[in-house]
Parts: C-alpha cells; structure tokens; sequence
C-alpha cells in the first residue's frame, strides 16, 4: 500500500477504513476570540480531558465540536476550549481547535497493520525505560522506539532501570554511535539527574511490563496514582480504555510526564527505509545516489547501497543498519 493511502488515528477513535473522508465537512472555521488554551492530558471515547494552559491545576471534560469532524486529538494536543471551562464536576467543554503539532509518537498495531496511530503529540523527548535485568533488556525494541523517535520528531533518552541487579556498560556501548543520551536509575537512587532533564519538558515514556516505570512514575509524580484514579472515574460506566496520560511534574520548572501504559510494542508499518535515513545527518544526501527501491542494508540485499560510500562512519552506519533491520522484522 502506497505511503499516501495511509490513514491517521489516534488510539480512542474508532477505525475507518482508508477511504473514508475524516476530514470536516465544513471548510468555514468559526472564530473562537474567547477560547481556552489548554493541553489534553488523557482521552476516554469522546471525551478529552484537559489542562488549562494559564492554570494547569484546573482539568476540564471536553468533546469534540461538531465543526472539527474527526480530527483526531490525542494527549499531548494543545487545543482551544469554549463553553464551560470552569472544571467542575459534570461540567462539558467543547474543544474548537486542535494546533498543529510539533512531534508525534506513531505505532502500528504489527508490522502488517495498515492503520497508523498517533500515541502522543507534542512530546519533546522519549523516555525509553528499559531494566538492565529482570527482564533482560531487549535491543530489538530499543531500536524500535528510536526509529519512532527519529521519524516522528521526539529526542530519544535511553532511561536504564534495575542498576542494582546489572551493570549498564555492554548495553551503553550498543547506543554510543547514536550519540543516544541515557540515564541510569535503581529503585533506591538518586533521580536527580532524570528530574533535570524531564523537568520543564514534555516526555512521553514506554517501556515492557516489568522494567519498573510504575515504580520510576510514582516516584517522579508522587500523585500518578490518584491522578489515574480520576480519570477512571470520569470513563465510568462507559467503555474505559485509558491509552495514554500526561501527568505534571512537581518542582518550578513544570513539565509533563506522559505514561503510556498500553505501548508495549512498535510497529513501523508505516516507516519506509528512507524515512529512517532521512533523520541521519550525512547519510540522507548520500541516500539518494541508490538505486530506486534500495533498502539501504547494504550487500547482500543492497548491493549497490551508496551508503556503503560514505567515508569514516563505520559504526554509526552498522548501527543505523541495525534500525532499519529491525523496520524488517529482521533483527536476531
Ligand atoms: N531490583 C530492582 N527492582 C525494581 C526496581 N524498580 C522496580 N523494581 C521491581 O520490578 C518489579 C516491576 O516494577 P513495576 O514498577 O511494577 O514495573 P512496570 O514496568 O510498571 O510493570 P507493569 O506494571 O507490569 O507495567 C517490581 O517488583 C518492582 O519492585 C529497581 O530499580 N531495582
Ligand atoms: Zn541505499
């Protein structure tokens, strides 16, 4: 299937079938002089929950107006909210725009799902959580998730749990040619140098069930609980499936963590050779000396890869490989 035949969705929507028109039927936008700025925090079945920009403390309900059609909006969208954006229980705004979004964090269901979904918008970096043991880490998704990061515009940090149980240099040295900035944690430790750099940012986090990111949320939002909490309630009684949630970090300098609890895979359906190698510095331009169709692996499958050419980037390129192998589903 051809790269423009894909359709966009976020998790909560229901699918549509490529084809289908999502767009507003209306081309008129109505002005809102008077609406809200606010950020979506976490989204249940037609219902965005949303954090006032100029009081983040104040989370409002929200629909969809009926104007925007089915744009879809997920956590991390900053939209524009009208009607009643006093907070108060059973209160409903609407949200009347959705800006245009700086990053997004995309995953198919498998490598065969034709139906892209964003997962985050607007996230600055990716925490990838990954124990050094129990479970064993796993490289294959690492280089997924960096995948995902390069192409959907998000800075990768390597988040290295369980310190206590595993050294971390074996694992370090496989990321150093990416240049992939890592923190190391144990459940005991200092956090201080991950508060630094989540603090006044938005990151997404995702990791395998068991690496311990309840654990490292909990600790970095000592609310996470009750803030979960609240947003089961709201989805009462209706279908609930929480996808995402932003929660705000304490400390001055604000910023929000967006737990994701339920990305435990990639797929990259929807990512070509090419879009990998576009997001690497020198070997971008050489990319377009191959031949048409060149999945850039380099011989034997790609014989006449030019990238092959490219002077002094030994280790870097067999790590970019690695990336695109693991697009392929060819990893070991
Ligand atoms: N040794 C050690 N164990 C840890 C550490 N952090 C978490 N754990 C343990 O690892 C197990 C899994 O931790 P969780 O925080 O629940 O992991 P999770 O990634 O949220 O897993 P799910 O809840 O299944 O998604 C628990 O038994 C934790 O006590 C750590 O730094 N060192
Ligand atoms: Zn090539």
């Amino acid at each position: 299937m051809a790269r423009g035949d894909w359709r966009r969705f976020d998790e909560s929507d229901v699918r549509v079938r490529p084809g289908k028109s999502t767009r507003p039927r209306s081309k008129r936008r109505p002005t809102h002089a008077d609406a809200v700025p606010a950020m979506v925090t976490s989204v249940d079945r037609g219902r965005w929950r949303c954090a006032v920009e100029s009081d983040p403390g104040r989370a409002v309900t929200a629909m969809r107006a009926r104007e925007l059609g089915r744009t879809p909006i997920v956590v991390g969208d900053r939209v524009h909210l009208v009607g009643d954006v006093s907070g108060k229980p059973d209160t409903l705004a609407r949200i009347v725009r959705v800006e245009e979004r700086s990053s997004v964090l995309r995953r198919t269901a498998d490598d065969t799902d034709p139906y892209e979904r964003v997962v985050v918008a607007n996230a600055e970096q990716l925490l990838i959580v990954t124990a050094l043991a129990d479970p064993p880490p796993r490289t294959g998704f690492i280089d997924r998730c960096l995948v995902a990061c390069y192409t959907g515009g998000l800075d990768p940090v390597l988040c290295l749990t369980k310190a206590d149980l595993a050294h971390p240099d074996e694992l370090l040295a496989e990321y150093a040619d990416l240049a992939v900035p890592a923190v190391v944690t144990s459940h005991d430790g200092d956090l201080g140098e991950l508060v630094d750099r989540l603090s006044g940012r938005v990151s997404a986090l995702v990791g395998h069930s068991g690496v311990g990111k309840s654990t490292l949320v909990n600790r970095l939002v000592p609310e996470a609980g009750l803030a979960t909490a609240e947003v089961s309630a709201v989805g009462k009684g209706r279908h609930t499936s929480v996808s995402a949630i932003a929660l705000p970090l304490p400390g001055d300098d604000g910023g929000w963590v967006v737990d994701t609890p339920g990305v435990r895979s990639f797929g990259l359906a929807h990512v070509t050779a090419d879009d990998i190698v576009g997001a690497f510095d020198g070997f971008a331009e050489a990319a377009e000396e191959c031949p048409s169709g060149c999945g850039h692996l380099g011989p034997p499958a790609d014989p006449d890869c030019a990238l092959d050419d490219v002077e002094g980037t030994g280790a870097r390129l067999a790590s970019l490989r690695r990336l695109l192998a693991s697009r392929a589903g060819l990893d070991p």
